[in-house]
């Protein structure tokens, strides 16, 4: 199995380019979606951050308020930080399981040829890079990002909260092996995806996903509404 690890700032373009692959085939691990699985309630990790921000980030019934633990992390550098250190250990440890299982387990993963993990905090998961056959960045401006991001509903403020706890585009390309300028539209990525597949020699499936079925047909209407 490829595993390839998919980094890029907020609003990159890492879940679009990543659901695509696994719309084709390849088994899909975001990380952030595996950190809030961990958010038990009465975890060693729910306590943790339950001491570290206060009682106001849990509901009644003890579980993570999202929205109330992302107002007090992103408040400063120092509460990411915080963040980060008590959540990254076990998200590193969860995913090392995942993609490296004990030997007796290892005939009961996904038998998939790729496996795309999606990282939005790459510089907390430079240790564990290891794990991957390769580190593709998606970057775009923060201009466009601000834009996309706003567009599908988020406060500006979150935004940018988010946004200056993460590297430069730079830097954030620094640490790849491969880089996707995702600065046009959707097809452009999809082809780019597509093109960055083919270098490695990684048969895609047909998409089984409709939306990208339905993003080819809007492309191909739109292509031929230009020529018209
Ligand atoms: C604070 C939380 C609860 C907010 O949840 P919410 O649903 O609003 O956001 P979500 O998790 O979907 O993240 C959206 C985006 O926010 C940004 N973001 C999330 N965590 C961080 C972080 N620690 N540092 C910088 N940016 C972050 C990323 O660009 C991410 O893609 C959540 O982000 C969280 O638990 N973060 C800590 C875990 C983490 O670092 N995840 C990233 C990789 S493990
Ligand atoms: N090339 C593109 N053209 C048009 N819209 C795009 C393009 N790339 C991404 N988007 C849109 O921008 C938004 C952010 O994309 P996406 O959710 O894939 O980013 P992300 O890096 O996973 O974000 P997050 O850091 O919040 O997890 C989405 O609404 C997505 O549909």
């Amino acid at each position: 199995m490829f595993t390839a690890f998919f980094i890029g700032n907020i609003a990159s373009g890492k879940s679009l380019a990543t659901r695509y692959l696994a719309s084709r085939g390849a088994w899909r691990i975001d990380l952030d979606d595996l950190a809030k699985s961990l958010y038990e309630p009465e975890s060693e990790i729910v306590n943790d951050l339950a001491c570290a921000f206060g009682m106001h980030i849990l509901d009644e019934d003890g579980c993570i308020i999202t929205s109330e633990l992302a107002r007090s992390a992103f408040s400063d550098s120092e509460h990411t930080e915080l963040l980060n250190q008590i959540v990254h250990p076990h998200v590193k440890e969860r995913l090392a399981r995942m993609l490296v299982p004990p030997f007796c387990c290892a005939a009961s993963g996904p038998s998939c040829s790729l496996a795309v993990v999606e990282i939005s905090v790459p510089k907390s998961f430079v240790d564990v890079f290891d794990l991957a056959d390769e580190i593709v960045a998606i970057s775009a401006p923060e201009e466009l990002r601000r834009e996309r991001a706003l567009s599908r509903g988020m406060q500006i403020q979150d935004f940018d909260a988010r946004s200056q706890a993460q590297p430069s585009e730079d830097e954030l390309c620094s640490l790849a092996d491969y880089v996707i300028e995702n600065v046009d539209d959707m097809a452009g990525l999809l082809s780019a995806i597509d093109a960055w597949a083919e270098h490695h020699d990684i048969a895609l499936k047909e998409p089984s996903d409709a939306s990208f079925r339905l993003q080819e047909i809007q492309d191909k209407l739109g292509a031929a509404r230009e020529r018209a």
